[in-house]
C-alpha cells in the first residue's frame, strides 16, 4: 500500500521533500550575543534557524524574550524560525519554572514572530494538545520531539515515539538519542528507516548524537530523516559539527545517490 507524506513548506523551504534541510540553532545566553549570532548566521545560509531559548539568561522573564524575538525577527526575516524552549529534564540548558515556560512558549505562538515550535512528548496530551491548538490558529508548525541523552531505546520504542507524536497531531515527529555503541547508531537508522516506509504521513526528524552517532547527522536524510541540525557559533547538543562541514559531507553523499 502506499503512502503518501505531507511536505511542509515554509518560506520556500520543503521540509519532508527531496532536499535534506539543515538547521542551525542559536544558543546565545544574552540579547547582545543572541543578535550577533543572528547577523553571522545568516552568512551560513542555514535552511532553518533555531532559537534555543532555554540558554538565555533571562528566559523566566517572558516580555523580555518576545521583546528579543521581534528583533531576532527582523534579523531574520527569510529564515523559518524554530522556536524551542528545551525542559532541562530533556538536555535544556537550564531548569525554568515549567509554568513560566509553557506561557512563555504559547505567547511566542501567538506573538507572530516565529514559524515552527518544538515541544516536548514527555510534556503529556493535555499540554501538546493545547500547544498544538493554539499553534494551529496562529500558523505556526509543531515538532514533537523526543530526547534520551543516556542511551539509544530498543528500535521498537523509538518508533513508537515517532508513531505517538504522528497520532498526536504533530507536524514533524523528531527523536535525538545517544548511542553507546555502533549498533545503537545503526539501531536509529534502522527506527528511522521503517518509521519513514511503514507508517510515516508526516516528515521525520532523527539523529544519534555524539561522534558516534555523526553518520546519522551527515547520511540520516538517506534513511528518511527531513533535518539535520548543524552548529552555527557553537553546538546545542554533542556530535554537531559546523554547518559549512556538514554541508560539504551531505553535497558529496548525495551528489553520487
Ligand atoms: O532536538 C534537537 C536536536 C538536537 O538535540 C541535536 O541533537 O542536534 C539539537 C537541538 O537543538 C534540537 O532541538
Amino acid at each position: 500500500m502506499s503512502k503518501s507524506v505531507r511536505v511542509i513548506e515554509v518560506k520556500g523551504r520543503r521540509i519532508g521533500g527531496d532536499r535534506l534541510q539543515i538547521c542551525v540553532p542559536l544558543v546565545a545566553k544574552t540579547e547582545a550575543e543572541l543578535l550577533k549570532e543572528a547577523s553571522s548566521i545568516a552568512a551560513l545560509k542555514p535552511d532553518l534557524v533555531e532559537w534555543r531559548v532555554d540558554f538565555l539568561e533571562v528566559v523566566e522573564s517572558i516580555p523580555d524574550v518576545l521583546d528579543i524575538l521581534l528583533q531576532l525577527r527582523n534579523r531574520l526575516l527569510e529564515y523559518p524560525i524554530i522556536f524551542t524552549c528545551r525542559t532541562h529534564l530533556e538536555g535544556g540548558y537550564r531548569s525554568i519554572d515549567e509554568n513560566i515556560r509553557l506561557q512563555l512558549i504559547k505567547k511566542a505562538i501567538k506573538s507572530g514572530r516565529i514559524d515552527m515550535v518544538d515541544i516536548e512528548l514527555i510534556s503529556g496530551e493535555k499540554v501538546i494538545q493545547d500547544i498544538i491548538d493554539t499553534a494551529r490558529l496562529n500558523h505556526v508548525y509543531v515538532i514533537l520531539s523526543n530526547h534520551d541523552f543516556q542511551k539509544t531505546p530498543p528500535i521498537n520504542t523509538m518508533v513508537e515515539r515517532l508513531k505517538k507524536a504522528q497520532d498526536l497531531g504533530a507536524d514533524i515527529a523528531k527523536i535525538a538519542v545517544m548511542p553507546n555503541s555502533m549498533e545503537d547508531v545503526l539501531n536509529l537508522l534502522y527506527a528511522t528507516n521503517s518509521m519513514k516506509e511503514q507508517y510515516a504521513h508526516i516528515p521525520i526528524i532523527t539523529m544519534a548524537m555524539s561522534g558516534k552517532g555523526l553518520i546519522t547527522r551527515i547520511g540520516g536524510g538517506i534513511f528518511g530523516s527531513a533535518v539535520t541540525f548543524g552548529a552555527g557559533k557553537a553546538a546545542s547538543a554533542p556530535g554537531q559539527i559546523a554547518k559549512e562541514e556538514l554541508e560539504t559531507a551531505i553535497e558529496i553523499l548525495y551528489k553520487n545517490l
